[in-house]
Order: C-alpha cells, then sequence, then structure tokens
C-alpha cells in the first residue's frame, strides 16, 4: 500500500478531494498496551465543509459514469483489500484490540460489501408501471441521492465503513465518513487503497477530528449533505436525528441493541452453547448483536449453564496479536467500569458469579470473561447494553414468558433462539420484535441480508439488495401525448 506505513509508528493524513491532507497530531492508542499506534489530524468543521463540497463537486460526473465503471473501480478497491488483509488486519488489531483472527475476519466482512456492490452496481434499475390512460406510460426510476455524509463507530472500524460507503458508491452517490477517532488507522488504510483503486477525487473522504459534534453539525446541515448514515450509539443518533431534521434530510440508523438469546427445552443444548459462545464474546462483547440477555428454560437451566461455563472458562485472554487469544482488550477504561457496574448491580440483587466477574490479571483494560447466574429482569444488565464480556444467565418456565422478557426493551436489532419444533420456530420467530432473529445460530451477518433493526435501534437496512434504498430517491414519470 503507496505511503500508508502498516507497522511502526502510523502516521497518517486524512483524505478529502482525492489529496492526503492535515498534520497528525492526534495520538491512536493501543487499548492493550496504551502505546501510542499512530497520529492522525483533528480536523474540524471547516476541513468537514471542504470535504462535502469536495464532494459535491465530484457527484454528477461520478453519476454519470456507466454502472459498469462504478462496477469496475468498486471491484479494483475490493481486490486492493484482500491483497492487504494481513497488514490492515494488523492495523486493526493494534489500535481496537480484537484477536487477529478476528480482524482478519473483519476486512473479509468489510471486503465482502465492496465485492457485492461492485455486482449491484449493475443491477439498480426502476420500472415501467401498467398505464392509466392511452396516452401515456408510467416509469419508476431510482436516482443517486448525491452527497452522503457519514459517521461510523470503534468496534467495527471497517465493515462499518464499507457496509455504507459501497452501496452509496455503486448507485453514484459520494462520501464523505468520520470515523471513531478510537479507531481512524483503519479508516485511513481503507482510503488509501481506494485512492489506488481508482476511485475519483472528491467521491471518497475520510474526515478524521476530536470534534465530532462540530463536523457532525456540518454533516446535518450542509444543503449539499442528502443522507446522514450513522452508526453507533441510540443517544447520539437521536442528536444526529433531530439536526438533520432542520434540514428534512434522510438518515439511515443503526443503532443500540440488547439482544435476547433464548434456549427453550427441545433445543440442541451443545449447538446453543456454541451459539452463545460467537454471539456474545466475539469481540469482547462489544458488539451490537452481541448476545446481551440469555433466557434459559428451566428444565436445561442447570446444564446449559454448567455447558457455557465451561465454554468460557477455554477462552485465552491477552493481546490481540499473540498466538491463539481469543479475548483481547476492551475498548476503554469507561467500557470497563460499564461491565463492573452490570455486574455489581445483579450480584447486589441476588445473581451468582459462576466465572470470572473482575479485572484480568493482564491489567489496563482486560477483563476476565464472565459469566452470571439468577440474573432478573430487575437488572441493570436486562435494561442496558454490556458491551462487554459478560454472559447474564436468567431462567424462565414458558415460551410466552421468554418472548414477553425478550420485547420488553425499546431496542429491537437482534435476537436470538435456540429450538427445533418447527411450530415453535414460527410462532417466536414472528413474535420477537427485532430487525433480525437467528434461529439455531449465534451469527447471523452476511453481505447477502439486510442488517438493521426497530424501535429505537433505528431505521434503513445495509447489506443485501435493500441496502441500496438509503441511497437512491424514487422518481416517477408520466409520459403523455402518445396517442397515435
Ligand atoms: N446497529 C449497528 O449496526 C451498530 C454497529 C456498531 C455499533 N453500534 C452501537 O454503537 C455503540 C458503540 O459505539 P460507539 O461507542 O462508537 O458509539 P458512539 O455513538 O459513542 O460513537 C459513534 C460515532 O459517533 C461519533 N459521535 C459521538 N458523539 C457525536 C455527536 N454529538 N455528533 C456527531 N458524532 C458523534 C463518535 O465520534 C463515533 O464516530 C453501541 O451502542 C453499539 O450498539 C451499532
Ligand atoms: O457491532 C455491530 C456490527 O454491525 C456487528 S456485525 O459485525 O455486523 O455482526
Amino acid at each position: 500500500m503507496d505511503g500508508f506505513p502498516m507497522t511502526g509508528l502510523i502516521d497518517a493524513q486524512a483524505y478529502i478531494d482525492g489529496a492526503f491532507v492535515g498534520s497528525p497530531t492526534v495520538d491512536v492508542l493501543d487499548p492493550a498496551t496504551g502505546e501510542v499506534v499512530g497520529r492522525v489530524p483533528d480536523l474540524g468543521a471547516a476541513e468537514a465543509r471542504s470535504a462535502v463540497e469536495a464532494a459535491q463537486r465530484a457527484f454528477k460526473p461520478w453519476a454519470a459514469k456507466l454502472p459498469k465503471e462504478r462496477a469496475a473501480i468498486l471491484r479494483r478497491w475490493f481486490d486492493l483489500i484482500i491483497a492487504n488483509k494481513d497488514e490492515l488486519a494488523l492495523v486493526m488489531t493494534r489500535e481496537q484490540g480484537k484477536p487477529l483472527a478476528e480482524a482478519k475476519g473483519e476486512i473479509d466482512y468489510a471486503a465482502s460489501f465492496v465485492e457485492f456492490y461492485a455486482e449491484e452496481a449493475k443491477r439498480v434499475s426502476g420500472d415501467t408501471l401498467p398505464t392509466h390512460r392511452t396516452d401515456a406510460r408510467i416509469l419508476v426510476l431510482r436516482q443517486p441521492v448525491g452527497v452522503v455524509a457519514a459517521i461510523t463507530p470503534w468496534n467495527f472500524p471497517a465493515a462499518m465503513i464499507t457496509r455504507k460507503c459501497a452501496p452509496a458508491l455503486a448507485v453514484g452517490c459520494t462520501f464523505v465518513v468520520k470515523p471513531a477517532m478510537e479507531t481512524p488507522l483503519t479508516a485511513l488504510a481503507l482510503a488509501r487503497l481506494a485512492h489506488e483503486a481508482g476511485i475519483p477525487k472528491g467521491v471518497l473522504n475520510v474526515v478524521t477530528g476530536e470534534d465530532a459534534p462540530a463536523i457532525g453539525e456540518v454533516f446535518t446541515s450542509h444543503p449539499a449533505v442528502r443522507v446522514v448514515s450513522f452508526t453507533g450509539s441510540t443517544e447520539v443518533g437521536k442528536i444526529l436525528m433531530r439536526q438533520a431534521a432542520s434540514g428534512v434530510k434522510r438518515v439511515a440508523l443503526e443503532l443500540g441493541g440488547n439482544a435476547p438469546f433464548i434456549v427453550f427445552d427441545d433445543a440442541d443444548l451443545d449447538a446453543a452453547v456454541e451459539g452463545a459462545m460467537v454471539s456474545k464474546y466475539r469481540n469482547m462483547g462489544q458488539t451490537c448483536v452481541c448476545a446481551n440477555r440469555i433466557y434459559v428454560q428451566s428444565s436445561v437451566y442447570d446444564a446449559f449453564v454448567d455447558k457455557l461455563t465451561a465454554a468460557v472458562g477455554k477462552l485465552k485472554v491477552g493481546r490481540g496479536t499473540e498466538e491463539g487469544v481469543t479475548q483481547g482488550p476492551l475498548i476503554a477504561p469507561d467500557a470497563i467500569e460499564k461491565v463492573e457496574r452490570h455486574i455489581a448491580d445483579a450480584t447486589a440483587k441476588g445473581a451468582k458469579v459462576v466465572l470470572g466477574g473482575k479485572r484480568h490479571a493482564l491489567g489496563g483494560t482486560f477483563f476476565e470473561p464472565t459469566v452470571l447466574s439468577g440474573v432478573t429482569q430487575d437488572m441493570a444488565v436486562a435494561r442496558e447494553e454490556t458491551f462487554g464480556p459478560m454472559a447474564p444467565i436468567f431462567r424462565f418456565e414458558t415460551e410466552d414468558e421468554a418472548v414477553g422478557y425478550a420485547n420488553d426493551t425499546e431496542f429491537g436489532l437482534a435476537a436470538y433462539f435456540y429450538a427445533r419444533d418447527v411450530g415453535r420456530i414460527f410462532r417466536v420467530g414472528e413474535a420477537l420484535e427485532y430487525g433480525m432473529v437467528g434461529i439455531n445460530s449465534g451469527l447471523i451477518s452476511t453481505e447477502l441480508a439486510p442488517f438493521g433493526g426497530v424501535k429505537e435501534s433505528g431505521h434503513g437496512r445495509e447489506g443485501s439488495q435493500r441496502g441500496v434504498d438509503e441511497f437512491v430517491d424514487i422518481k416517477y414519470l408520466l409520459v403523455a401525448g402518445l396517442a397515435g
């Protein structure tokens, strides 16, 4: 990757209007050690406006390209991401902390959106509809909206960007993104590869800066921005939605979760344990679709707790770059404090620590993978997203009780359940108030499916053919005067 040091101290520049700009002054820290991994520029409102205006200038020429031309450039970007996967994964692990194997998996996942939408670029079509007049025809066009401004989180530093950027560019939009300042290096490395792939200047822009509200204010108020696409907490999503209202801008929101994971008495318990492990402990539990509450039917409760505890005991905590490590550090001290707060609240109300429950001997932001039993609905962990490696296990008696508990939240992103009775599968799958439901699987994310939530987990979908919907306008043409 030309001009981007992938190892050592990584001094990276922001990417605006096809140029690498800004002095790298803000430290990016390795959460495992506290060491400085690299530095990025601290840009603000002025540069955010420059980026939006560069994207505005680039829009019409980019939209005027043939879909096949846009597809070819996206395909080259995909090929470069895959060719640089190992280096990109190392940068990600160093700034985010996840184990290297998971980082490589995320690069594959991030690249899959670029690959998918490189293909989809050639398939975004409109309609001709049955007419109501003999002298007229009804046409429906799907046209790119224009400039898309995005803000993304630190937990999936690559995939949360490409899941937005790839469909936007594919349909002919141009794109400005502010990544999280905990993990900006991955975003800038992707921009470097996009530049090498030949994405024209102004089509993709990456603005790094500490003053997220100031940058967000530009994104939600600049008249050239048509869509604001946000992935992050529900709290910030609401702020951005309010700000975007002043210009009636479309917002696409991928927000917080509180996923229930239900194990019925007819489940394959070993499969349920395997699903709970991947759903709960992926990315150290710092995932919007993590199992946040595990509900187990009474008759299989003790067996499930024993099996899950045995599996959790096999997790290896350490630096993500170390061979065999499956649990890295949490992103920051406040993440540890939230896990400790949830454990303290639960145990004060009667829950029991079956395994773990405290900071790891490695210190810093390492935490022992934890299992709690005897958890009940009155505990904070039933209402709040823990975002850490802690599995709280609740007991329930009946199917209706489980569904009621699962739906008792303002969130609605992902839910999971394990059962083998086909009637139960359809009853519960249809009754759960979530955008995505994993049935006998703890891993649901793929570029082939529409990812997104309901209620306060947001709206809009990313991935699948529906992933372009946020970035196109529907235009109706009535062509009359056609009478012979
Ligand atoms: N639904 C999804 O697909 C999805 C994916 C990943 C993370 N998340 C959610 O994100 C949260 C964790 O990520 P986080 O801590 O980075 O979230 P966050 O909301 O604190 O930050 C997300 C992004 O918003 C920026 N930001 C913060 N305040 C802002 C403001 N006032 N104006 C403009 N931008 C602002 C941050 O700099 C960051 O880039 C969790 O709630 C998680 O569930 C959801
Ligand atoms: O944290 C949120 C991500 O969207 C999770 S996933 O990688 O898409 O499953």
